[in-house]
């Protein structure tokens, strides 16, 4: 009997070994931090059992050790997961495939969302722009070289002159009811500094959504007169 109480022990040291080697061979952060809870738990009771008397310190050291993991994991679970968004802001996230859920939620806590009760003007063409918007609601006018186009659409602007530093290419309004996310560009640029990621997630969708605007754009009067070089 005594040697099966032996191995059994003995099973849960090379059973969290095995489950420490799955952790440390896996490359996603979540699968990794699963498997050393698992290894943790089976430490915690081989410290239980291997002696006459519980190894107290060494569970309570794995123990701290597996709290802070757990912790760690919720976050993991949190960024990756909208079950935490209500309805309207995840359908608002929907529109920003490039970003993780959590990437969006710190996007998000970063702007201020603002509905416009009269024409409200965003963008004068040529002057400079300090903020960034997300028209992700209502129509707006776009206003080029002389002519305006009205669209109902949702998209950012001003992230030209905040991916350059140029002057507004485009005088745009939004029209009443229409629904706004604003950033201050100063306010953006810190928060991108402090995560790569984020940074290169919104320059995808800072392309995604230029892709949608050249589609539709009609060409320049400029090119068809042959004003400028193509
Ligand atoms: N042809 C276009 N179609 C749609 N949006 C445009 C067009 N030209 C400019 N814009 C938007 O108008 C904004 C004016 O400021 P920006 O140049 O920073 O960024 C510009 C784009 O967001």
């Amino acid at each position: 009997m005594e040697w099966q109480s032996e191995l059994w022990i003995s099973g849960l040291i090379y059973g969290a070994l095995a489950f420490g080697v799955m952790g440390f061979l896996a490359r996603d952060e979540l699968l990794l931090r699963l498997f050393m809870l698992a290894a943790s738990a089976l430490y915690l009771i081989y410290y239980y059992n291997v002696a006459s008397v519980p190894l107290w310190d060494a569970m309570l050291a794995n123990s701290i050790l597996a709290t802070v993991n757990i912790a760690v994991i919720l976050i993991v679970v949190l960024e990756r997961t909208t079950f935490y968004m209500s309805k309207e802001t995840e359908a608002l996230f929907r529109q920003f495939p490039m970003l993780t859920p959590g990437q969006f939620r710190r996007l998000l806590k970063a702007a201020r969302e603002v509905e416009a009760v009269e024409p409200l003007s965003l963008t004068r063409a040529g002057t400079a722009v300090d903020r960034l918007w997300y028209v992700h609601e209502g129509a707006l006018r776009i206003g080029k070289g002389g002519r305006e186009a009205r669209v109902e659409t949702t998209m950012f602007v001003g992230e030209l002159a905040f991916l350059t530093g140029a002057p507004a290419s485009a005088s745009v309004s939004v029209e009443p009811g229409a629904r706004v996310l604003e950033w201050e560009a100063a306010d953006l640029r810190r928060l991108l500094g402090k995560s790569a990621k984020l940074n290169v997630a919104l320059q995808a969708q800072f392309n995604a959504d230029l892709v949608r605007k050249v589609t539709r754009s009609a060409p320049l009067a400029e090119f068809s007169l042959g004003r400028l070089e193509p």
